[in-house]
């Protein structure tokens, strides 16, 4: 049977002034977690954006769930997906949390009440707050239930667990794995977290610098995944353009902590440009 696509991407660009984004092609299954990692600037937001509508391509096109993007009626479309943008609006600082749920709720006909309440209190939100008054990770909480409880078809998020601390972290894998549990919902998650990846993702995608590096099974690759610390600070950003299959660099107290999916060529790129690997994972 032919595999059902829920995002589909032909040909995609966008110009920006100091960013280009595409050609973008890419096909995401529909019934799986797909991660999309990359580092900072690669692209990312750039194309959940493209995928919403919320900006649109100078040339390709975009089509989600059966629908092509910008075509018109997006109203319809926007129904079936739920999105967490990267960032908050601080224009709704002043709003309770409350009334931002009783505006949002009114665009769904799905809106699932009791859904959204037994989210609010899984992750202990309160909702009289303001939500310029809420903690970093609260607000986060917010909006992922808010983007879940008219149980999308699609769901789109942009580094969901920012800003949450490891139970909240736990209680959000749980929510997204029972989100999934039908089998005909769709997932596409930006993250640069590994255990995130581990836990949830069934097809990874990486992006760089605007483009798609390559779509792997999530059990083919992880196989190959590793965290080196090597010794030496100050160079993360030239590590990631260099390191074979790195994902993620980043100072770690007088060492690099490297993410890379191609451990074995990483470590012995390590030992041939002289960084000492004092610890893996
Ligand atoms: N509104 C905008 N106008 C112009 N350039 C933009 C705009 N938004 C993003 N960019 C640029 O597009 C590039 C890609 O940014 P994007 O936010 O898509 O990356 P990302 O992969 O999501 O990064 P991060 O991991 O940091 O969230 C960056 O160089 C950014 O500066």
């Amino acid at each position: 049977m032919e595999e059902k696509v829920a995002i589909s991407m032909a040909g995609v660009e966008q110009n920006r002034p100091h960013f280009k984004l595409g050609p973008l092609d890419l096909e995401v299954p529909a019934g799986y977690v797909t991660a999309l990692v990359g580092p900072n600037g690669s692209g990312k937001s750039s194309t959940f954006r493209l995928l919403l509508d919320l900006a649109k391509p100078e040339k390709g096109t975009v089509t989600v769930l059966g629908k092509r993007v910008g075509g018109g009626d997006d109203v319809e479309l926007k129904r079936r997906i739920g999105y967490l943008p990267e960032n908050t609006n601080s224009f709704e600082d002043s709003l309770k949390a409350e009334d931002k749920a009783a505006f949002v709720r009114q665009w769904y006909p799905d809106w699932d009440v009791n859904y959204y309440r037994e989210l609010l209190r899984l992750f202990e939100i309160d909702s009289s707050l303001k939500l310029g008054k809420m903690s970093k990770g609260m607000r986060r909480k917010f909006e992922l239930a808010l983007a879940l409880a008219h149980r999308p078809e699609l769901l789109l998020l942009d580094e969901p667990s920012s800003g949450l601390d490891p139970i909240a972290w736990k209680k959000m894998i749980g929510v997204l794995h029972r989100h999934m549990e039908r089998g005909d919902r769709t997932i596409l998650i930006a993250t640069h977290i590994v255990e995130e990846v581990r836990r949830l993702a069934d097809y990874i995608v990486f992006m760089d610098y605007g483009r798609v590096l390559g779509m792997y099974e999530k059990d083919e690759l992880l196989s190959s995944w590793s965290v080196l610390f090597v010794q030496g600070e100050g160079r993360p950003e030239w590590l990631l353009r260099t390191v074979p299959g790195a994902i993620r660099t980043e100072e770690a107290g007088g060492s690099v902590r490297i993410v890379t999916s191609r451990a074995q060529q990483a470590e012995r790129w390590c030992e041939s440009e002289g960084y000492r690997i004092v610890a893996r994972k």
